[in-house]
């Protein structure tokens, strides 16, 4: 039976653990908080992030890293993506050489500018060939409660992807393989500032014209930077690209949408921040997808935007308007 090791008892990690357990893996969640941990162990149930899934009883919990990395053949990385490096510099040297890492973070490293896998072969010292990465339309409270979806299970290595398509494929959920990891990051960790803006328009209280506009542009600028760093412009066509951007830009359920939305109603950045209860990555990474651009010479106007309004105090209103008065000019360039 297939052995992974799941870091990360929140909402992505305990719902991918599900999954993984249901397409017939055994499974150790790794978290901090030893009543979380035995609260999942006597209940089958993650009480604190998502109190509606039923995990199976293949699906165990400890606070010790080791014991989760036993004999695990994939380490599945699901924290917030700013205290990943911290993090794994615990936990690598107690991996088996074959040990795969997968990330299932949407984040951008601040800082460094680096994608998750970057962060994850510079800390752990693996190649590429290690490493990947699950990205795709996964909004973790519509999976707990079983409903299809599919996915973008991403390696340089398509003999890895295809371990883990089988991983973690279940009636369920449909993994599809990929070996473009940069642009399934790229899709991943962008719409998430994407949705920050939509989510604005939203609390505006402007309609479907905005918000398509907004997704668009969005894409655009997404398939930009995902082209200035080698990415296959087809991956933004796919579930890791447009198919996430949709859910997210969509669904309430989704934090970085939610987050743009109380924003744009008015409420305060700290007010905001202190009414979110989860991981929104958009909320830091806006920064270092702008830093990234700028590192690559990419002009990307709606991220800029909302680190305007995020991160400088810019009013919503503002910003929007100066997006529309930017310079006319071709759909393509
Ligand atoms: N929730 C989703 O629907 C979803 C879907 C796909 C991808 N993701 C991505 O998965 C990643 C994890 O998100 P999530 O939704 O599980 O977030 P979450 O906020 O639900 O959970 C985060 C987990 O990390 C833990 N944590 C927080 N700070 C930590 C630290 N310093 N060290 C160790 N652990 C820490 C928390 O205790 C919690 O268990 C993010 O990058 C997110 O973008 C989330
Ligand atoms: O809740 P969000 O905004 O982090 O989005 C969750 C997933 O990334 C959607 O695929």
């Amino acid at each position: 039976m297939t052995r992974c090791a799941v870091f990360g008892t929140g909402s992505w990690g305990t719902a991918f653990a599900m999954i993984l357990a249901d397409a017939g893996c055994e499974v150790t969640l790794w978290g901090r908080r030893k009543e979380l941990v035995d609260a999942i162990n006597e209940t089958h149930r993650n009480p604190d992030y998502l109190p509606h899934a039923d995990l199976s009883d293949r699906v165990t919990a400890t606070t010790d890293p080791a014991a989760a990395l036993a004999g695990a053949e994939f380490a599945v990385l699901a924290v917030p993506s700013q205290t990943l490096r911290e993090n794994l510099a615990g936990w690598a040297p107690l991996m088996d050489p074959g040990t795969v890492l997968v990330s299932l973070m949407k984040g951008i490293e601040l800082g460094t500018a680096k994608r998750m896998s970057e962060v994850i072969q510079e800390v752990a010292g693996v190649g590429p060939e290690r490493v990947a990465v699950v990205s795709g339309p996964n909004l973790a409270g519509e999976i707990a409660n079983r409903q299809p979806a599919a996915s973008v299970v991403a390696c340089l290595d398509e003999a890895v992807a295809k371990r883990l398509q089988k991983a973690c494929h279940t009636p369920y959920f449909r993994p599809y393989t990929n070996t473009d990891v940069v642009g399934c990051e790229l899709g991943g960790a962008v719409k998430n500032v994407i949705g920050l803006a939509v989510g604005m328009a939203d609390g505006m209280g402007l309609g479907d014209n905005t918000k398509a506009t907004l997704m668009t542009r969005g894409l655009a600028e997404i398939t930009r930077l995902g082209e200035a760093l080698g990415a296959d412009p087809y991956t933004f066509a796919g579930l890791a690209g447009m198919g996430d951007l949709v859910a997210t830009c969509s669904s309430p359920l989704s934090r970085n949408h939610t987050f743009g939305t109380n924003l744009g109603r008015g409420m305060s950045l700290a007010e905001t921040i202190a009414a979110t209860k989860q991981t929104a990555e958009g909320v830091k990474s806006c920064e270092s997808v702008l830093d990234l651009a700028r590192r690559n010479g990419v002009d990307m106007p709606i991220v800029e935007a909302v680190v305007d309004v995020v991160h400088n105090g810019r009013p919503t209103q503002e910003a929007l308007a100066a997006l529309m008065a930017r310079s006319a000019k071709p759909e393509r360039r």
